[in-house]
């Protein structure tokens, strides 16, 4: 089962369905020992809890409340606390009692020296940047790598929108995010902002959740799963043969990058159509490569539009290819056309996958992406009745049905020139060979970002370096390594 991440109403809705559990406070009391027990277990991992000091930022809500709690069972176990109320007179009054009864004193400012500060400023009920208080409290602190203390965020890092993954400015950069019962939104979609993000067993039931309000990530054992290989009955043809029309002969690389994708990623064969024939066929031997459609031998999916212009010639083969009933990609040059030209996949029936980058879905919808990715690749998905597949750090695979399939790349080596291409050629070689366009999207990004991080290994790399570790990353999925990312 992919990984489920929620908006903030469904959590809402599965914690009140918890009745007494949430009345009570017993939710409260575990999601609290939750907290307690990643921040020991970071303290243990640096020397130990006894005598050690943690700072705590408090709002009014529940957040706070929790880490209030979280903070008694701390000192419990010897750890020295002090919280910066920023609301004193709206405080969680349980948590305060608690905590003050622990031996936890209250405090204007965070002092130097603090070990772990545990933000608890806001969790699902936030809105917006963090308010100017707490502002300067985090802005006060020295990052933990530079010897500052570690940040945990209690649920969702503040100031981060809990449902669009917005980062507002400010905002509250976490090393470590804990959460309760199921993963929010925000989680993948500001990934990077959430640091390790730890989920804690709260005893609730979230498997009622609409699609409308989930957002998947395929860990990378169903990745493995679903790579195609070879089976011992199969042969070159029956494994599914992908089609590249990509580059030209003035601009070859696009044609490269994809059909060597293509090649790298999936068994069985990779032709290859347009005027940079020549040059595929020099750097892969392997590709069936001919200038012509016309000459082209019959495939099982297309992979269109890297670097294949946008003149009339270009437009008439992209009609010509989207006019067949085989699963189609459409990327780059070829988004552009169909930007100009949406009827050209208005009543295509066949798996349509459209792989946009932020400036190609403002041509393909007339709008900015925004704030909000995932309403908005949604939106394009449901309107257009293909899947959508927006490029970045976070990609999001969206079919039309609402389903969303999304991506941490875990580095950001990947924003290089043509890697694009690499990623259209390894996804266009997942539809040949049967995946629905959301699977081949969303594994395709899956080993595209770990080729990126292997070839990088620290260092800036070319599109070139990603496509040569496209197959050690297939390896690495293959081999179940486990969730490498966060
Ligand atoms: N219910 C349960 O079973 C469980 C709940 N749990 C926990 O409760 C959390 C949800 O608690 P919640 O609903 O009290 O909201 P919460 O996130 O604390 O924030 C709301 C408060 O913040 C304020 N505020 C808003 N924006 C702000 C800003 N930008 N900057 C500063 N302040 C801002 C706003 O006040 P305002 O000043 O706007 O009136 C309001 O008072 C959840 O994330 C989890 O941690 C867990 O224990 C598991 C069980
Ligand atoms: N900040 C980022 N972090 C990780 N991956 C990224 C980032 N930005 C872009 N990418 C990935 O790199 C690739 C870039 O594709 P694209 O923008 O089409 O580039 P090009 O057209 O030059 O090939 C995509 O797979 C995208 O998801
Ligand atoms: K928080």
């Amino acid at each position: 089962m992919p990984i489920r991440h929620l908006t903030a109403d469904a959590v809402r809705t599965a914690e009140h369905a918890a009745g007494d559990l949430l009345a009570n406070g017993t939710l409260m009391r575990r999601a609290s020992g939750g907290v307690a027990a990643t921040v020991i277990e970071e303290l243990r991992r640096t020397g130990g809890c006894y005598g050690r000091h943690v700072g705590l930022v408090v709002g009014a809500g529940d957040n706070g409340g929790d880490a209030l709690y979280a903070a008694a069972a701390l000192a419990r176990r010897g750890v020295r606390c002090v919280a910066v109320l920023l609301a004193p007179q709206r405080a969680h009054p349980a948590g305060l009692t608690a905590f003050r009864a622990s031996g936890g004193r209250v405090v204007a400012e965070l002092p130097a020296g603090l070990d772990v500060v545990l933000d608890g400023v806001v969790g699902i009920g936030g809105r917006g940047p963090l308010r100017p208080a707490a502002a300067a409290v985090f802005a006060a602190l020295v990052p933990a790598d530079q010897g500052g203390p570690i940040v945990v965020a209690v649920d969702v890092p503040s100031g981060v929108d809990a449902d669009t993954g917005q980062v507002h400015d400010p905002a509250v950069r976490a090393d470590i995010t804990v959460t309760f019962g199921v993963r929010r939104l925000a989680h993948l979609l500001a990934g990077p902002q959430c640091g390790r993000v730890r989920l804690v067993d709260i005893g609730i039931d979230t498997s009622g959740a609409d699609e409308v309000d989930t957002l998947w990530e395929l860990t990378d054992a169903e990745v493995g799963r679903m790579w195609p290989v070879p089976g011992p009955s199969d042969d070159k043809y029956s494994q599914g043969v992908v089609g590249v029309i990509a580059g030209s002969a003035r601009y070859p690389g696009a044609a490269i990058l994809a059909s060597g994708a293509a090649v790298t990623a999936t068994s069985g064969m990779t032709r290859f159509v347009g005027s940079a024939a020549a040059d595929v066929v020099s750097h892969h031997p392997e590709v069936v490569a001919v200038a012509r459609y016309a000459d082209a031998g019959r495939v099982q999916a297309w992979a269109v539009g890297p670097g294949m212009g946008t003149d009339d010639d270009a437009l008439a083969l992209l009609g010509e290819i989207l006019a067949t009933d085989l699963p189609v990609l459409v990327d780059a040059d070829g988004l552009t056309l169909l930007a100009a030209h949406p009827e050209l996949v208005a009543d295509r029936a066949a798996p349509t996958l459209l792989t946009p980058h932020a400036g190609e879905f403002a041509r393909l919808t007339g709008a900015d992406v925004g704030s909000d990715r995932l309403g908005a690749v949604r939106g394009l998905a449901r309107d257009w009745r293909v899947t959508v597949l927006l490029k970045g750090r976070i990609t999001l695979v969206a079919d039309p049905t609402g389903t969303v399939l999304g991506n941490d790349a875990g580095s950001s080596w990947a924003a290089t020139a043509g890697a694009g291409d690499v990623l259209t050629g390894i996804a266009g070689g997942l539809l040949a060979a049967g995946l629905s366009p959301q699977l081949a999207g969303a594994a395709a990004a899956r080993v595209h970002a770990r080729a990126a991080a292997r070839a990088a290994r620290g260092a800036p790399i070319g599109a070139a370096d990603l496509l040569a570790e496209v197959r050690d990353a297939v390896r690495d999925v293959r081999a179940g390594l486990g969730q490498w990312s966060r």
